[in-house]
């Protein structure tokens, strides 16, 4: 193990030696199927050998915020309520955030059935199209100016302070806009959290509070933006013989139109919109995160950075 500034640097036999004594016994090969079934493109490999690990430190953390959590109550003599243990997942559009989140909820509730973990994303913290169309920024999706982050830090503070049903307003990319409340997510007291989303640790300037402040244990998901790029691309290509073939879809021109003309247009959007928002607000919040997951080609993780302090 090398260590180099803030973090331990591990290469991928390192942390996958790191699994603990009780791995074999918490997962058996019929919880392996379902989390192949969630996503089939998803390696095995990297469950047991970065997801293990990763379950196990978020689990070590998390008990550690529950003794802090007693403490405090035995030193103040008084019941301090509920309030769940927080993970925050950043990085580039396409870089797989919501597949690392969606997995590691998989995760922990196979291994802690007693646990309730949800999953929310920041995109429903967008401005809906008509106040970015208005504002001349429709094109400026994803950048910083494009998200209420007031509200954003609004609802975190009630789900932090233990509040029994919080809203979270939701994104829909079948029509590239926000949804209305009826259709939110209602965060009801779990004892994890996980919020993903592009922006999760940027510092916006003038701002007293910052949604990190919220977070016990952050993840940045890295990988070379050429690579990003590729997926994309894929996505986009999957989602052009799929979801874009709706009517309703913002991308339906796309898919019913010539095909080349379609990537030429999402190669543009990657360069001037995402790849653009990734270098300037995104990739400089990387060295915020406990945990930076960097990723090669196919997905495969290659190596794992772990905060010292
Ligand atoms: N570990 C993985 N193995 C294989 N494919 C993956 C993995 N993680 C993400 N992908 C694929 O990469 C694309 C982007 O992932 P996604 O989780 O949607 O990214 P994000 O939430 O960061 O925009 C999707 O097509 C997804 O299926
Ligand atoms: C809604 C998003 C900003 C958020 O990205 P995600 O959480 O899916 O990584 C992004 O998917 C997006 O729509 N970007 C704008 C440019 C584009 O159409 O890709």
């Amino acid at each position: 193990m090398a260590v180099t500034r803030n973090y331990y640097e591990f290469d991928r036999e390192q942390w996958a030696s790191l699994h603990g004594p009780t791995k074999r016994a918490e997962i058996t090969d019929a919880d392996l199927q379902s989390v192949k079934a969630f996503n089939d493109k998803i390696s095995l490999a990297d469950v047991r050998e970065i997801y293990w690990p990763l379950r196990r430190l978020v689990y070590l953390y998390f008990k550690n915020f529950r003794q802090k959590r007693q403490i405090l109550a035995h030193f103040l003599d008084t019941d301090v309520g509920p309030s769940p243990f927080i993970i925050g997942i950043a990085g580039s559009v396409a870089v797989g955030k919501s597949t690392t989140a969606r997995l590691l909820d998989l995760l922990l509730q196979r291994a802690y059935p007693k646990l309730t973990v949800q999953t929310v994303t920041t995109d429903g913290f967008l401005y809906p199209n008509a106040i970015l169309t208005k504002r001349g920024i429709l094109d400026r999706k994803g950048f910083p100016e494009s998200y209420d982050m007031g509200k954003l830090l609004e609802v975190l503070d009630a789900i932090k302070a233990g509040n029994p049903d919080v809203l979270v307003p939701a994104y829909d990319h079948q029509t590239y806009d926000v949804l209305p409340d009826s259709q939110g997510i209602h965060v009801r007291q779990p004892d994890i959290l996980i919020v993903e989303g592009i922006n999760v640790l940027q510092l916006p300037s003038n701002a007293q509070i910052y949604v990190s402040d919220f977070f016990d244990f952050s993840i940045y998901v890295d990988a070379n933006p050429a690579l990003v790029e590729e997926w994309y691309l894929d996505r986009f290509g999957l989602l052009l013989d799929t979801a874009f073939t709706d009517p309703n879809n913002y991308y339906y021109q796309y898919a019913i139109g010539n095909r080349q003309a379609a990537f030429a247009m999402a190669r543009r959007v990657w360069r001037d919109v995402n790849l653009k928002n990734l270098k300037e607000f995104i990739e400089p919040t990387r060295s915020r995160a406990d945990l930076v997951l960097h990723k090669t080609a196919h997905h495969r993780i290659d190596e794992v950075d772990l905060r010292k302090y």
